[in-house]
């Protein structure tokens, strides 16, 4: 059988997670990396990978099944999904919660008109930890739901804090509450706001000349990424920087807690510990990109969500081994 040909877009650390992730996955393979520099100075993990200027894209390839976006939500994808959804079936990670509706339509209408098929805000959160929210609530209808994210290095957030004028670069932590925690757990059904489960604490190189008061609150103040938390930010050098925050570890977990009758508890939980979130969450575009390519093939068009995707799609196996192997 064909393999399922990938294009990666842009080349940041969603992106090299995805090369890396194709490799592990015999039925596929890399086409190459589409980014808006000029190729020759992207240096690829793989010796064999080929990077191509952006433009490249603009003509209908035919030796491509579906593109990986790896941009930032912050201001790559909400252009860049809607532009490729009318020529290719994509996967985006896109995670700002709040415009993922919004985020949908656009995307949805270019793959209408295109008749590609278009999984949109997959990964972890959002992506399995959507999935295993509405699990809970379907089954569990009365209860309650809690996710907590960390403490680790948010890319959605670092993205956003890079956007920012006057900074040269940047990482988000998120910390969770350890007290809203342990209230959750010892099943006081708290009513949280965001809040009272996150703080989030940010560690900013400026560019020479950027004013920090300015840049500190353009970032506290960023709407829907820090403004509902309680968010600090420090400056460091770009030496502390390349010290200190190389990595990027992450995890966290989602939890529902309900009653099936009176006095009747039962807890469903599911969580994530990532040596690297961007390996993750690749991992996890690589394997919806497998299903947005069976769902174009059967006549399936449009954006979609997690929520539309069959789980037996993500796998390399036939319906018939999955029966006979996983039930
Ligand atoms: N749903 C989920 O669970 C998750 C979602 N995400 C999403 O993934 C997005 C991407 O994260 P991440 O890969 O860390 O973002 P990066 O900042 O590493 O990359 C974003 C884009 O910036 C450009 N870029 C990368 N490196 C450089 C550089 N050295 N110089 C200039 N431009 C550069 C690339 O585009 P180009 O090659 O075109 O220049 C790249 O696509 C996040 O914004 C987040 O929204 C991440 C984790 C989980
Ligand atoms: N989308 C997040 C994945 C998780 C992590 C997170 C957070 O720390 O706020 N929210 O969702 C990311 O970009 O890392």
């Amino acid at each position: 059988t064909t393999r399922i040909r990938i294009g990666i877009v842009g080349y940041g650390n969603l992106g090299r997670g995805v090369e890396t992730a194709i490799g592990l996955n015999p039925d596929m393979e890399l086409v190459g990396v589409f980014t808006r520099r000029d190729p020759e100075t992207v240096e690829t993990v793989g010796q064999s990978t080929r990077a191509y200027p952006m433009s490249d894209l603009d003509r209908d390839r035919d030796d491509i099944d579906v593109l990986i976006l790896c941009g930032g939500s912050r201001s790559d994808l909400p252009e860049q999904s809607p532009a490729q959804a009318a020529r290719y079936s994509i996967v985006d990670s896109y995670d700002n919660h709040a415009r993922i509706p919004e985020h949908f339509a656009a995307v949805d209408a270019a793959a209408q008109q295109g008749g590609t098929t278009a999984v949109i805000s997959t990964g972890w959160d959002p992506g399995l930890f959507s999935l295993n929210r509405v699990f809970g609530e379907a089954i569990l209808a009365q209860g309650s739901t809690y996710t907590f994210w960390g403490r680790g290095l948010s890319q959605g957030h670092s993205d956003a804090v890079r956007r920012v004028a006057g900074v040269a670069a940047g990482v988000q932590y998120t910390l969770p509450s350890e007290a809203a925690i342990d209230r959750v757990r010892a099943g006081e059904n708290p009513d949280l706001s965001t809040r009272e489960r996150h703080t989030r604490e940010c560690f900013v190189v400026l560019e020479d000349g950027a004013d920090a008061d300015t840049v500190r609150a353009e970032i506290v103040g960023m709407p829907d990424y820090f403004e509902p938390y309680d968010t600090t930010v420090h400056f460091i050098s770009a030496e502390e920087l390349a010290r200190d925050h190389q990595g990027m570890p992450h995890g966290g977990f989602v939890i529902r807690s309900g009653t099936t009758s009176a006095g009747t508890k039962q807890v469903v939980e599911y969580s994530l510990a990532l040596e690297s979130n961007p390996e993750f969450t690749a991992s996890v575009l690589v394997a919806y990109a497998r299903a947005a390519v069976r769902m174009n093939r059967a006549g399936d068009v449009g954006a979609k969500t997690v929520y539309d995707v069959a789980p037996g799609l993500l796998s390399p196996l036939s319906p018939e081994e999955l029966r006979a192997g996983y039930l």
